[in-house]
């Protein structure tokens, strides 16, 4: 098995429960903390305002990242200027992004699904010891528990689950798929099943393939299917525990709320909710509690049946060929990305979850590069947005107030746990996306050439910090997307919105000439 191989074959983290974190009421609580300098002593309080009054705390604390308690007071962003590097000290040759690392999403949904003894965001910091080189995710609790590898685990929980749970079920096996086409849930159609694809914290992604091919929409599906927690999946009678209850509506409320949005968006950059397993998943605002209700005994499996995009997610593919993507392609994967997060927010979705796992290719780079020069090159999408499990409907001015996203890709609002526009904290995960992208590392990882003490900093802290740079751009005052991550990884009263991505010339230029129509 080849590195990238050994790579991809990691089960991701999971998202972890962070304790601090179950605010899961609208009302932001004060928290207070002392703010200490390098040398431990107490600094001059750090303010955040509550959602409801707007009065100053006299301190704050930031509940269970340990590494982030001597957070120094937010510094005034100042990129080191192109000048002071006369030569970049990154290895070109070398890709650090690749790292299957802290998917650590801290779902607030999901907060009384995770395991006392999970690890917390705070326990991701790179070991101190760590040279330059690809990490990867490193097992835990969570993932024995629903060990995303195993299609076949979840198989054969699914089997006994369906040949119990009555409505949809008769003609499932482990390798055929009975579905339904979104609004026709008269007409059951029939998939089988192809191989594994892909696989997140809260879900397996299998390929499928239609039956009788009819449909070319639905010839090839990609189909996403719910991993149940552990105390969910495995119940043997009615559970009537606080936690259970409190457990199943919370990935209730997630589940409905992604196959809704999902359900209500129509745009060729998103990826398309093309029908699922069991209506009532759809139809039903409790699905989990009617189902439950059926059969007690245990949950059928959610389904859901999903456009399938054939080169993979962005992630993998820019790992594959270890970085150093030409301009015009990021170019063209940006501009199409900020298509799609335009639309989101004039729909009033807010995505949450911006990352390069959730960007999927339609097509591989080499394929995109064979049809550069064709007309259908501008006629043609080639990337979808896909995860919508953390979106969230908002109200026009609406603040979001639950702490969620992926560690790397996480704006220092939402780390620092005050109210955030959730606008802003994804146009904040687009710069870290263009910066990867540019860069091949993240733009919080440690630094390259970093000291041991660096290295032993925390991601959030160095967001918080707003502590990134360029490397590899560092003397490059030609490339116009630079613009775009310096006036997003940058404090929220300064960040561009979505639109301002929109209007700039690298997204502009590209923009332009699309013509999906
Ligand atoms: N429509 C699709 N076509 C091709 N691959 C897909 C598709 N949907 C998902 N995948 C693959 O499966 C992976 C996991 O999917 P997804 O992110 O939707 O699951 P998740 O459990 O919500 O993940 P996360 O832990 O990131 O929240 C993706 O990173 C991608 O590699």
């Amino acid at each position: 098995m080849d590195e990238f191989s050994r790579l991809f074959s990691q089960p991701k983290t999971p998202q972890l429960k962070q304790d601090g974190f179950s605010d899961s009421t609208d009302k932001q609580q004060e928290r207070t903390s002392p703010i200490k300098n390098k040398e431990g002593n107490q600094k001059a309080p750090f303010i955040v305002p509550t959602s409801e009054t707007c009065t100053t705390p006299l301190t704050v604390s930031i509940p269970t990242f340990e590494n982030v308690q001597t957070l120094p007071t937010p510094m005034t962003y100042t990129p080191l200027s192109p000048g002071n590097l006369s030569m970049s000290p990154i290895d070109q040759s070398s890709l650090n992004i690749p790292k299957r690392r802290s998917h650590a999403r801290l779902l607030d949904d999901m907060l009384s699904i995770a395991q006392p003894n999970q690890r917390v965001v705070s326990e991701l910091v790179a070991p101190a010891n760590l040279l330059p080189q690809r990490v990867v995710s490193l097992p835990t609790v969570a993932e024995e528990t629903f060990n995303s590898d195993s299609a076949a685990d979840s198989n054969t929980s699914k089997k006994s689950c369906l040949s119990e749970s009555g409505d949809y079920t008769d003609k499932y096996d482990d390798e055929t798929l009975q579905g339904f086409l979104l609004d026709h849930w008269d007409q059951p159609l029939l998939w089988r099943k192809v191989r594994p694809i892909g696989s997140g914290n809260f879900s397996n992604v299998l390929l499928y393939e239609s039956m009788d091919q009819s449909d070319p929409k639905s010839a090839q599906v990609a189909v996403k299917r719910l991993k149940y927690p552990e105390e969910l999946s495995h119940v043997e009678q009615i559970n009537t525990s606080l936690r259970y209850k409190e457990t199943l509506s919370r990935l209730e409320n997630s589940l409905t709320r992604e196959l809704q949005v999902l359900k209500s968006l129509n745009h060729p950059c998103i990826v398309k909710l093309l029908g699922i397993n069991n209506p009532i998943f759809i139809t039903s605002k409790k699905p989990l509690h009617d189902l439950i209700k059926k059969n007690p005994r245990a949950l059928p499996p959610c389904d859901m049946i999903m456009s399938y995009c054939s080169a993979g997610d962005l992630l993998a593919a820019v790992m594959a060929r270890n970085g150093g993507l030409e301009l015009w392609l990021i170019q063209r994967i940006f501009a199409e990305l900020a298509l799609a997060v335009k639309y989101l927010h004039e729909s009033n979705v807010i995505h949450r979850d911006l990352k390069l796992e959730n960007v999927l290719l339609k097509y591989t780079f080499d394929d995109i590069n064979s049809f550069k020069d064709s007309p259908i090159y501008y006629r043609q999408n080639v990337i979808e947005l896909a995860d919508f499990g953390l979106c969230k409907k908002i109200e026009n001015d609406e603040m979001c107030t639950a702490r969620c996203g992926s560690e790397d890709y996480v704006s220092p609002e939402i780390l620092m746990g005050v109210p955030y526009d959730g606008h802003l904290s994804d146009t904040w995960a687009l710069g870290v996306i263009l910066y990867s992208l540019f860069e091949d590392r993240l733009p919080f990882d440690p630094p390259p050439n970093a000291s041991m003490r660096q290295r032993s900093r925390a991601t959030s802290h160095r967001i918080a910090r707003f502590d990134w740079r360029w490397y590899r751009l560092s003397d490059d005052d030609t490339n116009t997307g630079k613009k775009i991550v310096e006036n997003t990884l940058t404090r929220k009263n300064q960040r561009w919105s979505i639109d301002e991505i929109y209007d700039s010339p690298f997204v502009k230029d590209i923009v332009d000439k699309l013509d999906f129509s």
